[in-house]
């Protein structure tokens, strides 16, 4: 295991919340990632862009123990080895899955509560509630409702509500623009923007639209392939003539 420090916490001191190193995993005998490097400080948000199928999705259900991996995933410098999800929340980091991050046979209010199920303070978890309420009215009016019928909108923000009732330290984020209203995509990723200017939550963000996705993200990491073709600032990816044209469009 290297313990070399990265770019990253060579500049700002910081140890990484999350580093990744010689990460490979993929499907019984099929890899899909090779060799992956990434690392995002607490309280950083980063994006992984790529094409369909270059294993943006593998690589978020590798990092939350979701398929057994390869290589080092370090969580505050220790090596957490093959973990399970359920662990992985109760050290600080909550997934939303592409699609269904939602339990689709209990009410808003149920979901709301079992993502706070390692909470112990019942007031400042009826609380947060209230608050995920107030951010997303559409849930408000609705807390009895059976997730399972509410529509891909108000799915996706409850998806977004419920892993942040864990108050988590690093939020993987898969596609939450997924065939979504362009206003429902932009409210969206505002309540993300101020999750992580606020709460201090770090984002890793698998995101098709890039160009939302590195309006909120300080640094790119560019798949291909199941490899990391490219990293750096956000800006750098703007000015990036054939990067722009290839993620961005224009
Ligand atoms: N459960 C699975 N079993 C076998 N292969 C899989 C499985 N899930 C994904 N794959 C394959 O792994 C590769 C990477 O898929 P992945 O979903 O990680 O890509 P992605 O970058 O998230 O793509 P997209 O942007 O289309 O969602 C693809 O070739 C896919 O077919």
């Amino acid at each position: 295991m290297s313990t070399a420090p990265t770019v990253e916490s060579a500049q700002t001191g910081l140890a990484p919340l999350l580093e990744i190193t010689g990460l490979s995993a993929g499907y019984g005998a099929a890899n899909v990632l090779h060799d992956i490097d990434l690392s995002v400080q607490p309280g950083e948000a980063v994006v992984v862009l790529g094409a369909n199928g270059a294993g943006k999705t593998t690589l978020l259900r590798a990092i939350s123990g979701l398929i057994p991996h390869n290589g080092s995933i370090r969580v505050d410098a220790t090596d957490v080895g093959r973990i399970r999800p359920d662990v992985m929340l109760r050290m600080g980091i909550a997934h939303v899955p592409q699609g269904r991050g939602t339990l689709t046979d209990m009410t808003i209010q149920d979901n709301l509560k079992v993502g706070a199920v390692s909470r112990k303070d019942a007031r400042a978890v009826a609380q947060d509630i209230d608050q995920w309420y107030s951010v997303f009215p559409a849930l408000g009016k609705r807390r009895r409702q059976i997730a399972g019928t509410l529509s891909g909108g108000e799915q996706q923000m409850l998806a977004l509500a419920r892993a942040m009732m864990a108050r988590p330290r690093l939020l993987l984020c898969d596609e939450v623009s997924l065939g979504l209203a362009p206003l429902i995509v932009q409210g969206i990723f505002e309540v993300l923007t101020e999750v992580n200017a606020t709460s201090g939550t770090a984002l890793l963000l698998v995101e098709q639209n890039a160009e939302l996705a590195l309006a909120v993200a300080s640094r790119v990491y560019l798949l291909e392939v199941g490899s990391v073709a490219a990293h750096g600032p956000s800006a750098e990816f703007r000015n990036n003539d054939a990067i722009r044209r290839a993620y961005l469009g224009y």
